[in-house]
């Protein structure tokens, strides 16, 4: 397996003075049975506008270059926030995609028709929030205090723990084995979102400093290959593909984007993210944007839009332009796309990875990168090879913080063929309990890439990413953070049983190479 490695290094960073982290760990799986499950999309738009038009109108990015609200906001305004008081009620199960099957080119005709000589306009600043701003010189809130926020969730019940100020997570889902992995994936992560409200200081898990460790490889990641936007005054966009609670929103200041949009398939965690952009976003972004401007390290400099949708089953088009008329005009092609931790869902059939490739390539300008973090089917072919396992049969390997279990015999020779469909529960302490996922061949992986224009860039071991990125982010990440990888001997970054469950994974970027 060839390995490339190309950190850009370039693109500038900024020290801000705390970070409210959350996740990263959080991997999540499934178990399937054939049925497709889409997700009709649902989202959130974030205004900082007082008041709208009180005629609707669909949206044209360059007849509106004198306004100053984006442009695909404009069409519906009058229902925004409706639509998020429908959203707040929303309950039911997600069901039935209107993707259209067989029409992906008129779809992204329309998808890719925005990057012409006039993107410079195709998005405006605009001012006046409604959210209150902190007092002068306080931080922006970490995750532990968001933790503390009253939360609407009481019929939850409370997981019992060992440590009466900590709640481990435990899953609440009965008889997955007859559950679709979308509902298996969607309840798992409702039910973690609404459960973290209740499981007390973040600091206390016994996978703390597992979450701080993935959550500097994200920084890191993030941080040497998003590329801004080649276009003066065009804004840096980000889409990120099964965002979870906005775990990566901090990451995305730290990259000084100008524009996120984020997906899930969970709604609850889609609510999530939305509620602690919404706490955290500035006050007032000038209406040309704060490039060449100092921005707010406290809060969020970048306009934020969230969705709930089947990234791997429906097309972003269909996720987003129900929800965000005109977007797909306004803000594609994105600069990049990133999948955290949940690229391995897709790997159940080669119809799903289709469907998140072409999301991705799509999506994607030219030269722009796709950034992920995947399970090591490298790691797993080395467990299976050495006959490392934890069971008789062996199926089943790992330790006291993270095991995996294969559904069926693993091969003796450790290469999954075909690349599809292999299916294991993975179990975290304190985050997943026995949730199905699917192995990615990496090279396999690479291979479907390459077919969809994307070009291996990068591709690096968490612990190698660490080692030989960590000095030039030292200094220029949250302390905080930092002093949260502390191990015993004084040093930084992962040991022991962690470091074999943070070595379980990989970093990759892939670079869209062709228009
Ligand atoms: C381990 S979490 C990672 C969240 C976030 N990317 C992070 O790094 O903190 C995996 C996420 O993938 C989402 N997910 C799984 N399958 C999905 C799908 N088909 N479409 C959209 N989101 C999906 C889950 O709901 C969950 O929020």
């Amino acid at each position: 397996m060839s390995e490339t490695d190309q950190p850009q290094g370039g693109n500038e960073v900024e020290k801000r003075p705390e970070d409210g982290e959350s996740s990263g760990t959080d991997v999540e799986h499934h178990k399937e049975k054939k049925q497709k499950t889409g997700t009709t999309s649902h989202a959130i738009p974030i205004s900082r506008r007082k008041s709208y038009d009180e005629n609707p109108r669909m949206s044209s990015v360059y007849g509106e270059e004198k306004s100053n609200v984006p442009a695909w906001m404009k069409s519906r305004r009058s229902d925004k926030y409706e639509k998020y008081e429908k959203y707040d009620k929303y309950k039911a199960p997600v069901i039935a995609s209107s993707a259209p099957e067989n029409k992906p080119d008129e779809r992204y005709n329309k998808y890719m028709g925005a990057h012409d000589t006039k993107t410079d306009d195709r998005i405006k600043r605009y001012g006046s929030s409604t959210t209150p701003t902190p007092e002068p010189g306080k931080k922006r809130k970490n995750s532990d205090d968001e933790d503390s926020i009253p939360a609407p969730y009481s019929n939850i019940p409370i997981t019992k723990g060992a440590d009466p100020e900590y709640q481990p997570f435990q899953s609440r889902i009965h008889d997955k084995s007859y559950k679709d992995i979308n509902s298996i994936v969607r309840a798992h992560y409702n039910q973690r979102t609404q459960q973290s409200k209740y499981q007390g200081s973040r600091t206390k898990s016994p996978i703390y400093k597992m979450r701080n460790f993935n959550n500097v490889i994200k920084y890191i990641l993030l941080g040497d290959w998003v590329k801004k936007s080649p276009i003066p005054e065009k804004p840096t966009v980000l889409l990120d593909l099964c965002c979870g609670k906005g775990g990566d929103l901090n990451k995305c200041e730290f990259v000084s984007i100008d524009q996120y949009i984020g997906v899930d398939i969970s709604d609850q965690s889609i609510k999530e993210a939305f509620s602690r952009y919404s706490r955290n976003k500035v006050h007032f972004i000038p209406q040309n944007g704060l490039k060449g401007r100092e921005r707010d390290t406290r809060r969020y400099n970048f306009e934020a839009c969230f969705a709930t949708g089947d990234c791997f089953g429906t097309s972003i088009p269909d996720i987003l332009e129900p929800n965000f008329p005109g977007i797909i005009q306004g803000l594609f092609p994105v600069d990049c796309v990133s999948i955290q931790f949940a690229l391995h869902y897709a790997f159940e059939s080669e119809e799903k990875v289709n469907t998140l490739l072409n999301n991705v390539t799509k999506s994607l300008r030219p030269g722009g990168t796709f950034i992920g973090t995947i399970p090591s089917s490298d790691f797993m072919k080395d467990k299976i090879v050495k006959k490392e396992f934890l069971d008789e049969g062996g199926k089943k390997f790992g330790n006291e913080l993270y095991s995996v279990t294969f559904h069926d015999d693993p091969p003796a020779d450790g290469i999954f063929r075909p690349p599809f469909g292999h299916c294991y529960n993975y179990s975290l302490k304190d985050a997943i309990d026995d949730v199905p996922e699917y192995v990615v061949p990496f090279e396999s992986f690479r291979a479907f890439c390459e077919e969809h224009g994307l070009t291996l860039r990068y591709k690096k071991n968490f612990i190698d990413i660490f080692n030989q990125h960590i000095p030039k982010y030292f200094s220029k990440l949250n302390k905080n953070l930092i002093e949260g990888m502390k191990r015993s001997d004084g040093k930084y970054g992962a040991e022991g049983a962690e470091k074999e469950a943070v070595g379980f994974y990989i970093g990759f970027v892939f670079e869209k190479v062709s228009a």
